[in-house]
């Protein structure tokens, strides 16, 4: 589904701030694998995502989304693939729009699966079905803005907006790092939920090691720029806490 061929990034290259943050870096994602990526700061994470969405162009490599070159398109020409979740939860949404409206905005933005903007209540009554799978009690609030619910209950809906898209890949970027521990659970269930239902493949940076544990079907280690260890979930649920745990450092 995705896959990066020796792809190498140096950032303020032959400056002394100079920080090579990818080296000759391969990874083969396949369609419906659900990748889990953790390590140290710095270790190269979100620059890699970044190359997947297409904010970041590599210098040296090659790029390929769903059988397409990618390597020099640009994030707007990844769109119909790539949904991306970030850490902060006020990103992604208008907060001063109600969330019927919120949702109106994503089904204009793209081909939305499953929604038709057709009359006005009755996609209200598609947008409150829609909500009521995420079992928040939301269905009866979209009238409110998106700004009054709380970081959980709003990075749940922006998960739903986002895989409702044509999206085949999702990427998450730290999606809980904002989040109280019980929001963030929430909002992981509903990931892995979401994911399964539009058969997605999708990508986690995390620095939970709770969260690293439990849901992936692999799981990578980042090392300054480079894949340092890459096992799959069954590997993975033969390693003791503290040994995964060391994969954070
Ligand atoms: N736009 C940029 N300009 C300059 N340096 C950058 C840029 N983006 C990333 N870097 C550097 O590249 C290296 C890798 O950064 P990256 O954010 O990918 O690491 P990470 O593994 O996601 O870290 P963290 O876990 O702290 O989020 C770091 O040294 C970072 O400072």
């Amino acid at each position: 589904m995705i896959e990066l061929m020796n792809i190498s990034k140096t950032f303020n290259a032959g400056k002394a701030n100079e920080v090579k943050a990818l080296q000759k870096l391969s990874l083969n994602i396949e369609e419906g694998e659900f990748v889990v990526i953790v390590g140290a700061n710095g270790s190269g994470k979100t620059t890699l995502l970044n190359l997947m969405a297409g904010t970041v162009i590599p210098d040296t490599g090659s790029i390929t989304i769903a059988g397409n070159d990618a390597t020099k398109l640009a994030e707007y020409g990844r769109s119909k693939w790539i949904a991306r979740i970030f850490q902060n939860p006020l990103l992604g949404t208008a907060a001063d729009l109600s969330i019927v409206d919120n949702f109106r905005l994503a089904a204009l933005r793209t081909k939305s699966k499953g929604l038709t903007i057709g009359k006005n209540e009755a996609f209200k009554k598609q947008v409150q079905e829609k909500i009521a799978t995420l079992g928040m009690g939301l269905e009866n609030k979209i009238e409110q803005p998106i700004g009054t619910l709380s970081g959980g209950q709003r990075q749940a809906l922006t998960l739903l907006m986002s895989v409702m898209d044509e999206c085949k890949i999702l990427l998450l970027d730290e999606p809980t790092a904002a989040l109280d521990p019980r929001s963030a659970e929430t909002v992981m269930r509903t990931a892995e939920a979401l994911i399964k239902e539009y058969k997605l493949t999708a990508i986690l940076v995390t620095h939970n090691l709770k969260d690293a544990a439990q849901y992936g079907s692999r799981i990578i280690q980042m090392g300054e720029g480079e894949v340092l260890k890459n096992i799959s979930a069954k590997e993975k649920a033969k390693l003791k806490q503290a040994e995964l745990y060391e994969w954070f450092g």
